[in-house]
């Protein structure tokens, strides 16, 4: 008789004191009044571009903001969805399980929910207020946050591109050995790239400051799980077993635009460029997500803004991915899946599509926290319990998860491991000092 996985409860707003509490109570409510704030601020454009139209839209918008603000601080019942949406039904569904989970018929409160759950409601519910409000109905409220993440990092853009024009240059002279050290960096750089991310900050500012590349020694401290080597073993196995015919395939599910998301390309680029992978697919959000969740737009805004960047390796990488792009060895697709509620481990149930697509990857990388959360059920998991335990069947291809610690919710330590840093930083699981580089070989 199989084991029945007996898993812990699920992160909440229940547990006074946890992150889960001060993000429902304060960080929620915080990030909905900046959203507010937002469309305020562009009732003119609003006028310019829709007349009187565009401004009754902006009005009824906040004015649906405004009613979902009060419900979450008032903790009043989290209510189905009523907008006609593709994705509405899943989740109506989904809000029936989890009313079912909790006593049968009793109402959904904000406060006693699992926290992942009424935090992509959220999410889901800004997106109708806008969705439900032509013709506004396309404006993404985060766009602008995302957009000066990008900008204010510059400097840090330009000095990877730098790095990764120069490194191309000689890459075909690289030993195994320097092969390796590179991916390393690379796969380094795009970790802590995840540390910029406005959910986190609340929308304030996050964008990488200093050169990405310089302080990689001093940050390695802070991995607490780090498998680089099995990743490199994983690529080393799989060109020896590959036959020409057969492509390698890597894919990355993406987190957040502006920094982070050109740490991504450069890494997706290296990958083809060394020829450890020769194709690589991306994995977007279909609505705005998260507050810096990489969308279509951005995905394609950002290589515009490299392509037309004036600064010579900007625009050399921009032109290489617009190249990848066009001819297919690059490949982004926004399932509607990642922004539902449900964790990783329903997957194979809810999308058999996506689940049946991820399975023909040689390696998927997770980008960031939530991402991670959704891999491990966001549950209240003891320190040492193995990551594959945690995953909970999710096992379609060999991954690796590169996450900034964000939510307290942490697996696959040695014993005593998180206790110790916990004892001398108690804020660590949360403030995005820590990170993981963390695989599961699969099946
Ligand atoms: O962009 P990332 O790395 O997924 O971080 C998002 C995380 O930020 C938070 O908003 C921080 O609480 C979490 O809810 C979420 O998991
Ligand atoms: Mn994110």
């Amino acid at each position: 008789m199989a084991a029945v996985a007996v898993l812990p409860v699920s992160l909440s707003a229940r547990f006074k004191g946890s992150f889960a509490y001060f993000t429902v109570k304060d960080r929620l409510p915080q990030i909905l009044t900046r959203v507010i704030d937002t469309l305020h601020r562009h009732k003119n454009e609003f006028f310019e571009e829709h007349g009187e139209k565009g401004v009754e839209a902006e009005k009824r918008a906040i004015s649906f903001l405004s009613k979902l603000r009060n419900e979450l601080q008032t903790d009043k019942p989290v209510t189905p969805l009523e907008d006609e949406l593709p994705d509405a039904a899943l989740w109506n569904q989904y809000l029936d399980y989890q009313r079912n989970l909790a006593n049968g018929s009793g109402e959904l409160s904000w406060f006693q929910s699992p926290w992942l759950f009424v935090e992509c409601y959220m999410y889901r519910r800004i997106h109708a207020a806008l969705a439900q409000n032509p013709p506004i109905e396309n404006f993404d409220v985060f766009k602008e946050g995302k957009a000066q993440n990008f900008f204010e990092s510059q400097e840090a853009v330009i000095a990877l591109c730098t790095y990764f024009q120069e490194l191309l240059k000689n890459i075909k002279d690289l030993d195994e050995k320097q092969l390796q050290e590179e991916l390393f960096k690379l796969l380094q750089v795009s970790l802590w790239g995840n540390k910029c991310d406005l959910s986190f900050s609340a929308g304030e500012d996050s964008s990488q400051k200093s050169s990405p590349l310089q302080s990689l020694e001093n940050l390695l401290p802070y991995i607490v799980v780090n498998d680089m080597e099995k990743i490199w073993s994983l690529f080393v196995n799989t060109r020896k077993r590959n036959t020409e015919k057969s492509n390698v395939r890597v894919d990355i599910v993406l987190d957040n635009a502006g920094f982070e998301l050109v740490s991504d390309f450069v890494l997706a680029d290296f990958l083809l460029s060394s020829k450890l992978a020769d194709e690589v697919h991306f994995h977007g959000k279909s609505i705005p997500w998260y507050v810096s969740d990489t969308t279509k737009h951005d995905f394609n805004w950002t290589v515009k803004q490299l392509q037309s960047a004036n600064h010579m390796w900007m625009s050399r990488c921009g032109i290489n991915w617009e190249g990848n792009l066009k001819k297919g060895v690059w490949v982004y697709h926004d399932h509607m899946f990642w922004t539902l509620p449900h964790d990783f481990s329903s997957m194979a149930g809810v999308a058999p599509d996506l689940y049946a697509d991820l399975q023909k990857s040689n390696l998927l990388f997770f980008k960031g926290d939530l991402n991670y959360r959704k891999l491990t059920g966001d549950r209240k998991w003891e320190y040492t319990v193995p990551f594959h335990q945690a995953l909970n069947k999710f096992h379609p291809a060999p991954l690796c998860s590169l996450r900034t610690l964000k939510s307290d919710t942490q697996v696959g330590l040695k014993p005593g491991q998180g206790e110790e840093i916990q004892a001398s930083e108690p804020e660590w699981m949360v403030s995005g000092k820590y990170g993981v580089v963390q695989f599961d070989a699969a099946l």
